[in-house]
């Protein structure tokens, strides 16, 4: 999803920009053409004005007959040509859309499905989304019904009736204080929500919102046979519950009672810790033993600057290193992974006219040591703080999140289910993650652990660092980690990933310095 990158935003509000230029010129050529056509309608008026004045004489001139003719089949027809702007107008939009790549339905679905992913993750309240009073420092203004509606709709096009719900019940109240210039039709949003809520299985509350829709719209195509099949299914509960003791009766499934449950949200699931973890309000039962600080120098590169050394988790063991990329090191690397902008004048084909264009030339996140000289030094510093070598795979890799920006939990190594070439034989699988922040985002972005609950806080400058691997070359599954969504700002990090070949070199009790995670297994 291109549209949870703070870069791609930032370029997509700069286009938002020209976009609204473009269009403002598109009307004037439209202003301009309507003004022509108008010039046709007086030139017709003027016409019919003399000709009445002395008819006889004015249709005995064989030059009235030419101009009357003229207007009748000539100037009819320029007017049809001027008004009939469609495939310009169809042009300029599809130029449009090309010149600055112009998000599609797949991007707005995509950034709505990341403000569920908000909501979910950081206890957001539609509401507050809806009146703009989410943040003091990040304004946003106030939702309308219109807009309310869309984040259910969306929500609903995928089957997920727990947002639907919670968007279409926004958008309904919204739409009350729209009065009688409403942004959407009411009957549509509770069309969308009577069936959403009917599928959580709320069968009372879809009858009430059913009868809403007959009362403002009697004929309404679907209600009426809804309505009918709600009313069924209640009797048949009712029936039920009088049939029954008690004993095989769903509760949890009364059609009276509302209800609206998150379909993956099950109690004590990953989904659940994973959530938790990023808001920070997770405990883990177990007491964490022996976390440190300490400054670490063991090696000459370090003798200069010792690194200040964080041990944030204990099993399996997660190191934060303090302050150990500069913020000049830092610009370089985003400077690095950031597309270049290049610059051509183009004609474009609606008004004739050059103009300037701008064109991004795309660049991977992955650099390589060989880009320039501050990336080799960082990988010298990374070697000399881990004892591990890193001849095979040198290889930075650049992310930048914006809002609802994240990464689902994952392994960082190669499971033996997975292909041969996950990781090539070459270079070997994942043992070490070393995991750069290049920014502080200003709320959410955490790394977290949910098997364990450990949870790093990305702090510019700073680096954590694990083993993926126990010392058998297995993976360790305790290492099951995640990016949590940013909710405000923008979370920049850098990774490198060390494999296992060249490792055998390296000392045995180096291998995994004096905190082997062999000794907690
Ligand atoms: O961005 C993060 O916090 C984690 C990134 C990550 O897990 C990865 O790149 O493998
Ligand atoms: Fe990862």
């Amino acid at each position: 999803e291109i549209y949870t990158s703070y870069e791609e935003m930032r370029k997509l509000f700069d286009t938002q920009h020209e976009v609204t230029r473009r269009l403002d010129d598109y009307i004037k050529f439209e202003e301009d053409r309507l003004r022509k056509a108008k010039d046709v309608v007086e030139n017709f008026r003027s016409f019919s004005q003399i000709s009445k004045i002395d008819q006889e004489n004015f249709i005995g001139n064989p030059v009235n007959s030419f101009l009357v003719l003229k207007l009748m089949v000539k100037d009819i027809q320029r007017f049809v040509d001027l008004l009939n702007t469609i495939d310009d107008l169809k042009k300029m939009v599809s130029e449009l859309k090309e010149r600055y790549n112009l998000p599609g339905d797949e991007d707005y679905e995509g950034v709505i499905k990341g403000m569920h992913r908000l909501e979910d993750t950081y206890l957001l309240n539609p509401s507050d989304i809806r009146t703009g009073s989410l943040s003091m420092r990040h304004t946003s203004r106030a939702l309308n019904a219109f807009e309310c509606f869309e984040l259910g709709r969306i929500a609903y096009e995928n089957k997920d009736y727990y947002h639907a719900i919670r968007w279409m019940n926004e958008s309904l109240i919204q739409v009350e204080l729209e009065g009688n210039q409403p942004s959407i039709d009411k009957v549509e949003i509770l069309d969308y929500y009577a069936f959403s809520t009917a599928k959580q299985g709320n069968i009372k509350h879809a009858i009430d919102l059913t009868k809403q829709i007959i009362e403002l719209e009697p004929d309404h195509e679907r209600a009426e046979a809804n309505l009918k099949y709600f009313e069924k299914a209640l009797k048949d509960y009712k029936k039920l519950l009088q049939g029954d003791n008690g004993d095989n009766l769903d509760l949890s499934n009364n059609p009276f009672v509302f209800k609206n449950p998150r379909p993956e949200h099950v109690l004590g699931s990953e989904r659940e810790i994973y959530e938790s973890l990023c808001r920070g309000d997770y405990k883990p039962s177990r007491k964490q033993k022996n976390l440190h600080c300490r400054y670490i120098s063991y090696n000459p590169l370090l003798k200069i600057a010792p690194v200040k050394e964080e041990l944030v988790h204990d099993k399996p063991k997660i190191w934060l290193y303090h302050d150990v990329i500069t913020e000049k090191q830092i610009e370089i690397m985003k400077e690095l992974a950031t597309p270049k902008l290049r610059r051509a004048i183009v004609r474009s084909p609606v008004t004739g006219k050059f103009e300037t264009a701008e064109y991004r030339i795309s660049k991977s996140g992955w650099l390589t040591d060989r880009e320039h000289p501050s990336l080799n030094y960082l990988t010298k510093l990374v070697k000399a703080v881990t004892n591990l070598t890193m001849e095979t795979a040198e290889e930075w890799q650049i992310a930048n999140y914006g809002i609802g920006g994240q990464y689902e939990p994952h392994f960082d190594f190669a499971r033996k289910t997975e292909p041969r070439d996950a990781f090539s034989e070459a270079i070997g699988n994942r043992i070490a993650t070393w995991l750069f922040y290049l920014e502080t985002p200003e709320v959410g972005g955490a790394t977290v652990f949910p098997p364990v609950g450990a949870r790093v806080n990305p702090t510019k400058r700073s680096a954590a660092f694990w083993y993926n691997l126990h010392p058998s070359g297995d993976g360790d599954y305790r290492t099951r980690h995640a990016a949590c969504p940013v909710l405000y700002g923008t979370k920049w990090v850098s990774n490198k990933w060390i494999h296992m070949v060249g490792q055998e070199f390296v000392r045995p009790c180096n291998l995994f310095r004096e905190e082997s995670p062999e000794k907690y297994l």
